[in-house]
C-alpha cells in the first residue's frame, strides 16, 4: 500500500466526523446565523493568508522543477482567490488587507495555523505538504458530500463548499497531484518520516473539525479567559 493510500484509509473517520459536524450540516440546511458565518469568514481569510507562507515553503523546498511549477500555480490561484475574497461584501466585513491584519486570530485558528507553519522548518516537502493537502482534500470531499444532500438554494449556503472547476478534481487535479508527490517523496524517506507525514495529515483533519466547531460556537480568546479566570474549575470549550 502506498503512503497516500494508507493516509486516506486512516483519514476516513475524520471525514465522516466533519460531514456530521453541525456547522457542515448547517450549510446543507441553511441554518447558520450571520454571526457564525461572519466568524468563519474572518477566521478563514486569515487562515488562507497563512497558507500563502506554507505554499511558499513548498515552492522553496521542491525537489523537482515540476513540483515547483505545480506549487507556484497553486500559489497563483491562492492569491487570486484571496484578492477576489477581499473585494466581496465590503460593507458587512472588514474585507481589506489592512483591517484584516487587525483581526484577532482565535484559539483554534492559531493552533491550526501553527501546526501548519511548524512544518516549514523541516525543509521537507514530505512533511510540509500533508499539513496543507489535508485541508484541501477535506474541502473537496465535503464538497462531494454536500452535493449528494438536498441543500437550501439561497446564498451563501448554496455556493459554500461547492468546489467549482476541475482544478482540484481528477487525475490531473491538485489533490491527486499532491498525493502523487507525497508518494514520490516517501520512496526515499525512512518509515519514521513516513509516519510523521501521516500524523501531520491526520492532525490537520482533526483541526478541520475544530475549525468548524469554533465557528459554530463562536469561540474566542475571551471565552478562554472567562473559562480560566471564572473560578468554576473550567468547562469544556
Ligand atoms: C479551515 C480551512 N481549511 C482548509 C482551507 C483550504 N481550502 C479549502 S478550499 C480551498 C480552495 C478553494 O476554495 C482552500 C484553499 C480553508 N480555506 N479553510
Amino acid at each position: 500500500m502506498s503512503l497516500s493510500q494508507d493516509i486516506l484509509f486512516e483519514a476516513q473517520p475524520y471525514l465522516i466526523a466533519n460531514e456530521k459536524h453541525p456547522f457542515v450540516q448547517g450549510i446543507i440546511k441553511g441554518e447558520l446565523s450571520p454571526e457564525q458565518l461572519r466568524y468563519y469568514d474572518k477566521q478563514d481569510i486569515a487562515f488562507e493568508y497563512n497558507e500563502v507562507a506554507v505554499i511558499n515553503a513548498l515552492i522553496n523546498n521542491s525537489t523537482t522543477t515540476d513540483q515547483a511549477l505545480l506549487f507556484h500555480k497553486r500559489q497563483d490561484m491562492q492569491l487570486h482567490m484571496l484578492d477576489d475574497w477581499l473585494k466581496r461584501e465590503p460593507e458587512s466585513m472588514p474585507h481589506d488587507w489592512e483591517s484584516l491584519k487587525q483581526t484577532t486570530i482565535q484559539p483554534i485558528n492559531q493552533l491550526y495555523r501553527q501546526h501548519m507553519a511548524s512544518t516549514i522548518q523541516t525543509h521537507s516537502v514530505l512533511q510540509i505538504l500533508p499539513s496543507f493537502a489535508a485541508g484541501e482534500w477535506m474541502y473537496v470531499e465535503l464538497g462531494k458530500f454536500v452535493a449528494t444532500q438536498t441543500r437550501v438554494k439561497e446564498e451563501p449556503f448554496q455556493s459554500f463548499l461547492s468546489m467549482s472547476g476541475d482544478d482540484f478534481l481528477g487525475p490531473k487535479g491538485y489533490i491527486q497531484q499532491f498525493f502523487d508527490i507525497i508518494d514520490h517523496e516517501a520512496e526515499s524517506a525512512t518509515p519514521r518520516e513516513q509516519e510523521q507525514a501521516k500524523q501531520t495529515f491526520l492532525k490537520s483533519c482533526l483541526l478541520e473539525w475544530y475549525f468548524w466547531d469554533a465557528a459554530y460556537k463562536l469561540i474566542t480568546w475571551d471565552d478562554w479567559k472567562k473559562n480560566a479566570l471564572g473560578g468554576k474549575g473550567g468547562v469544556t470549550l
